[in-house]
């Protein structure tokens, strides 16, 4: 029977970085993050509702949802937070069950899903990953990528549950606090493992 394996971590923990490599294995990812913007791009269902919801102060010149507008003030305030989540993560949810089902007919799917945990989804997977680095490494590496100040790196680790109650709840780690390499060794000793139907 074909599994599905959720892949989670924290913002910039190695999720995207270990899931290229995975695809590059032969594998379908489903992103998460991916299926979110289709929710904010212009015009569709899920824009109108979050204009409506946050205002015009959010959009940009070419009336596109500014993202790093609306990720000052999510990351600042659970409410507001809750406010984006209440309008993205069904539309989210539905995007990503379509092609799952799709998928699933055929081979084994992984779901690289940053709020796996957060958000119960844990329940509709076979196996869970967490992709996990210290929060310094995670500080280190959300500064550098993104341009943030320490203060704007820390409210965004800090609107998600913390690495170490993820590495926990999760069946399996994938340790990312090393080189990359070191990443995809353990990556391929989880692929052989699911070839094998060891898991
Ligand atoms: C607020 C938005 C516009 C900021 O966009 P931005 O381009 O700066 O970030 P991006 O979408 O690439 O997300 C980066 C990371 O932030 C974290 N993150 C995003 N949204 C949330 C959230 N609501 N709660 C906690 N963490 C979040 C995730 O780890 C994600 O991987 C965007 O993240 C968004 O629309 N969020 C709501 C949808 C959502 O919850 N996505 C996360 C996974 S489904
Ligand atoms: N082992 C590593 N050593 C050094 N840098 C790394 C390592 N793994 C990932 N990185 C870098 O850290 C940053 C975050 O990695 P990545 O984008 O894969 O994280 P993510 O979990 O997908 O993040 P997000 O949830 O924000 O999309 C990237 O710039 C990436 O190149």
């Amino acid at each position: 029977m074909y599994k599905v394996i959720g892949l989670t971590g924290g913002i910039a923990s190695g999720k995207s970085t270990a899931s290229d490599y995975i695809r590059s294995l032969g594998f379908e990812v489903l992103d998460a993050d991916v299926y979110a913007r289709k929710v904010t791009e212009k015009d569709s269902a899920g824009y109108h509702k979050i204009i409506e919801a946050f205002g015009t102060d959010i959009l940009d010149e070419n009336k596109e949802i500014d993202r790093r507008k609306l990720g000052e003030i999510i990351f600042n305030d659970p409410e507001e937070r809750k406010k984006l989540n209440g309008i993205s993560h069904p539309e989210i949810r539905r995007m990503m069950n379509a092609d799952q089902e799709a998928f699933l007919k055929h081979n084994h799917v992984f779901l690289d899903i940053p709020l796996l945990f957060e958000n119960g989804l844990d329940k509709n997977c076979d196996i869970t990953i967490t992709v996990y680095v210290t929060k310094e490494n995670q500080m280190e590496r959300l500064m550098e990528r993104n341009n943030l100040t320490e203060k704007e790196a820390a409210s965004r680790v800090n609107s998600q549950m913390s690495l170490d109650e993820k590495k926990n709840l999760s069946d399996y780690v994938f340790d990312n606090n090393n080189d990359k390499k070191e990443l995809f060794d353990q990556i391929d000793e989880f692929v052989e493992m699911l070839k094998k139907q060891q898991l």
